[in-house]
């Protein structure tokens, strides 16, 4: 892996101009009571410019082909170079995966304009209940509701993918990809099974991944937000066994590896997959789930469409018996993946995160 000495800053410099606030301005001046009412340690406490630099290190690639081959050397060392990546870094791009780019134009199109439509019109996805099934809202900066870092739009693709109605085309978008993506992802999972010493299906089978609960929480950073901190989205973990990313312009996503932050950037049409939590704890620690966080750039709208797949909601998870042993004891507390997100109010992505509660 080549590694880059030089910290890359992002220009913004945290002297953002104070934009008027283009589109959500009504919504600053409403009540939003079911914004969480903290965001737990992971909020990094120093936002200077020195804090968001992060390091252009290279991002580790998978050839999603290879992992498949018929060829029986080149899928070993497929395979071997996958358990490596997830052990030493939880993350990777993933190309070759076969979805058209045209299927992740169109779903990123859709978001896009979703975020377009009036206040009023995404009003109707506002949050009512913690278990909605579409929800949009707005997420904030940590300890102050006043200031708006991003615009997001829930939905639950798996198992019961309830579509948005709005804009025209849009949940058809979204179905497509999301159809796509969990075939990939499913695969990936078998491959990952694999790295780990069992039969292919064994991550289906543990965590049910029939009754998946698969989580998109599509986000909008637009350059416009007012800041006094370029943080768009704290410093978190992700549930789930394995996360999915897509976005329509490069830069703003940065992940910690070995204690420094890295750039994350992906080659067009590539996925950038995580390891999850509840990867981490059937693991024992063996495939951790990365930290990562979102820079805000006051020069482009960005769009990212994360995935959080996840087992099903009634599955208990907890390490599999094959990572503990004396030297090895559980490191994480069993528990259903159902209240491990309720635990969390549901807010998987707002700068909090299960593990707190789960690590012994
Ligand atoms: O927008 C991104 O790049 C990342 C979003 C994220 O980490 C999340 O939604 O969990
Ligand atoms: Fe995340």
């Amino acid at each position: 892996m080549q590694t880059s000495p030089v910290l890359s800053r992002f220009s913004l410099s945290v002297q953002l101009p104070n934009f008027p606030m283009a589109g959500t301005a009504s919504l600053l001046t409403q009540n939003f009571p079911s914004q969480p009412a903290n965001t737990k340690s992971f909020v990094p406490t120093d936002s200077s410019p020195e804090a968001i630099t992060a390091f252009d290190d290279e991002i580790p690639t998978i050839d999603y082909q290879l992992l498949f081959a018929d060829d029986h050397d080149l899928r070993s060392k497929a395979l071997a170079e996958l358990g490596k990546i997830c052990e030493e870094y939880g993350f990777f791009n993933l190309v070759n995966h076969g979805i058209p780019e045209s299927v992740m134009e169109r779903a990123l199109k859709g978001v896009s304009d979703f975020f377009y439509l009036t206040d009023e019109e995404k009003k109707e996805y506002e949050r009512k209940d913690s278990t909605d099934r579409i929800r949009w809202g707005l997420g904030f900066s940590p300890g102050d509701y006043q200031m708006v870092k991003r615009e997001y739009l829930k939905v639950i693709p798996h198992p019961k993918f309830q579509r948005p109605t709005k804009p025209p085309g849009f949940g058809d978008a979204l179905e497509d990809y999301y159809k796509r993506d969990r075939e990939v992802i499913l695969n990936l999972a078998r491959a990952v099974s694999k790295t780990l010493g069992y039969e292919e299906s064994y991550i289906e089978k543990v965590f049910n991944l029939e009754q998946g609960s698969d989580v998109s929480a599509m986000n909008v950073y637009p350059p416009w937000f007012q800041s006094t901190t370029p943080i768009g989205l704290p410093a978190h973990f992700d549930p789930g066994y394995l996360v999915s990313l897509i976005q329509n312009v490069n830069g703003g996503l940065q992940i910690l590896h070995k204690g420094r932050w890295v750039n994350v950037h992906m080659p067009p049409n590539a996925i950038f997959i995580n390891n999850g939590d509840h990867l981490e704890i059937l693991t024992n620690g063996k495939y951790k789930s990365p930290m990562h966080r979102v820079i805000l750039n006051n020069k482009v709208r960005r769009v990212s469409v994360p995935t959080v797949h996840g087992p099903s909601l009634d599955t208990f998870v907890t390490p599999a018996a094959e990572f503990v042993d004396e030297f090895h004891p559980p490191a994480y507390k069993a528990m259903i993946y159902k209240d491990t997100l309720e635990a969390n109010d549901y807010h998987e992505v707002d700068g909090k995160s299960c593990m707190a509660q789960l690590r012994l």
